[in-house]
């Protein structure tokens, strides 16, 4: 028995178009080289992003009809609560449309000019929030995880002594909180071990600073934890989810990732002042608190698609087919992050394109090239993602130049993944004759999503 064979069955299709390679050259250089811009009727296999692209299950498409659709106080929003409370165990909830807005009513609450936002490693949308409170981001993330081919087991690890550092340099007083991701997306879907986030929870209680959880694929963690971490072979994925959960003091969510919704995020927190300022800031950016920005259906799915996503079936057939894929290109030489971590598998862009300087963009080039090969669309994780400095203007040079093969949950079949599997190495054997990109458009914010390049 295949240990991650799916434990569901296909009730409904949605076609998908087969291009050529003539519409797709044509495609991508409409989108100005950027896999962003490509339209999803362009797209064969799109792997783009886990993000809001999950299949839902028939118990959560049902709860759409539940939708209790009252302004205030709907039926939904207290499903939700219970399940924020029952999975997680954070004591208040405010809704989100999506978990940027969550990041951006923490971050308004508890950051203050000045303020250093220690955390393990970047991620995009999160430090731009804690940056337009007038914070700055400070990684302290283990040194392995800026290592692609290094093998360490919890590469979301956090280097204590880094952490110690900071808070000795900058004082308690000018930290709000130390910001801990679960599978660290940008180091390769990368997990942090129950073991770390104790001694975090030690170090940081000693001098009173909160920690606040970006739980956006905390199952997944649970489930690196229960296989890697000794001692918890025999523990479920959902007891070491709330066990992970109950040592920090809140939480940002996106739930468009391992809570199975296409939209969706909440703010927690066991701290009642925040909880009340975030309540009241909520209804300014998002709506009343009851709903913040979704419908109820929304967050009926939500409730449902939480408690799916604690399933040890499901989160081993999930993980299990990432895995398939990331097995199959290292068996084939190809360079790709390693360990294989909880969304994706992250092709080393530097490694595959050592002729192309970080200048020439390595990662946005790859992915434009994968897309060309066999229409499958994945997403830059390099240096274009890393953006600018905003003291020196420079662009941040990553040490991971990275291209994001991205598995969205229930979603694509083991055909497919060979498929990809065929044209990764398909671009590969040429890759020799792959050349640059320039960039032609910068936008201001999160330059990734829209900037435009054309071949050097
Ligand atoms: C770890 C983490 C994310 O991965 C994340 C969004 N990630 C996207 C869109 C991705 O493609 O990885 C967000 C922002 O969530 P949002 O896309 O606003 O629902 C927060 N934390």
């Amino acid at each position: 028995r295949r240990s991650w064979a799916e434990p569901y069955k296909i009730k409904m299709v949605e076609p998908v178009k087969m291009t050529t390679r003539k519409d797709r050259e044509k495609a991508i250089s409409e989108a100005g080289y950027n896999t962003f811009l490509l339209r999803s009727g362009d797209v064969y296999i799109d792997l783009l992003t886990d993000s809001g692209t999950s299949a839902m299950s028939d118990r959560q498409w049902a709860g759409m009809m539940l939708g209790d659709e009252a302004y205030a106080g709907s039926r939904n929003y207290y499903n939700l609560e219970d399940a924020v409370r029952q999975f997680y165990g954070y004591k208040y909830l405010v809704p989100t449309h999506q978990g940027r807005a969550a990041e951006h009513l923490i971050s308004k609450i508890m950051i203050s000019d000045g303020d250093v936002i220690p955390g393990n490693m970047y991620f995009t949308t999160t430090r731009l929030h804690q940056e337009l409170a007038g914070g700055t981001f400070a990684d302290v993330i283990i040194d392995e995880a800026h290592d692609p081919e290094n093998e360490h087991p919890f590469k979301g690890n956090v280097d204590l002594q880094k952490l110690e550092d900071l808070i000795k340099k900058h004082g308690p007083d000018r930290m709000p909180y130390v910001s801990i991701a679960t599978a660290v997306n940008m180091a390769g879907g990368q997990p942090i071990s129950l073991e770390n986030l104790q001694q975090v929870r030690e170090l940081t209680a000693e001098y009173d600073i909160p920690i606040i959880h970006d739980m956006t694929r905390v199952a997944e963690n649970a489930y690196f934890i229960k296989k890697k971490e000794p001692g918890y072979a025999d523990k479920s994925v959902a007891a070491i989810v709330r066990q992970i959960c109950d040592l920090t003091d809140g939480a940002t969510m996106s739930a468009k990732k391992d809570a199975l919704v296409n939209i969706g995020g909440f703010l927690a927190v066991n701290d009642r002042e925040v909880f009340e300022e975030a309540r009241n800031l909520v209804v300014v950016y998002e709506g009343l608190h009851t709903y913040g920005g979704l419908a109820g259906r929304d967050m009926e799915a939500m409730a449902l698609g939480i408690e799916e996503s604690v399933q040890e079936d499901h989160i081993r057939a999930r993980i299990g087919q990432v895995q398939y894929l990331g097995d199959k290109l290292i068996g084939w030489g190809i360079p790709v992050v390693r360990p294989i971590g909880s969304h994706g598998v992250f092709l080393d862009a530097r490694k595959i394109l050592p002729h192309l300087s970080q200048d020439q963009f390595p990662a946005q080039t790859l992915a434009a090239e994968l897309y060309l090969d066999a229409g499958v669309r994945a997403m830059e994780r390099g240096v274009v993602s890393a953006g600018r400095n905003t003291e020196t203007g420079e662009h941040n040079y990553p040490d991971l130049e990275l291209v994001r093969l991205t598995i969205p949950r229930r979603v694509y079949t083991q055909a497919h993944m060979d498929v990809v599997a065929e044209s990764v190495a398909e671009v590969f054997a040429n890759r020799e004759k792959i050349s640059g990109l320039n960039m032609i458009y910068e936008p201001k914010y999160l330059r990734f999503f829209q900037a435009r390049f054309e071949r050097a």
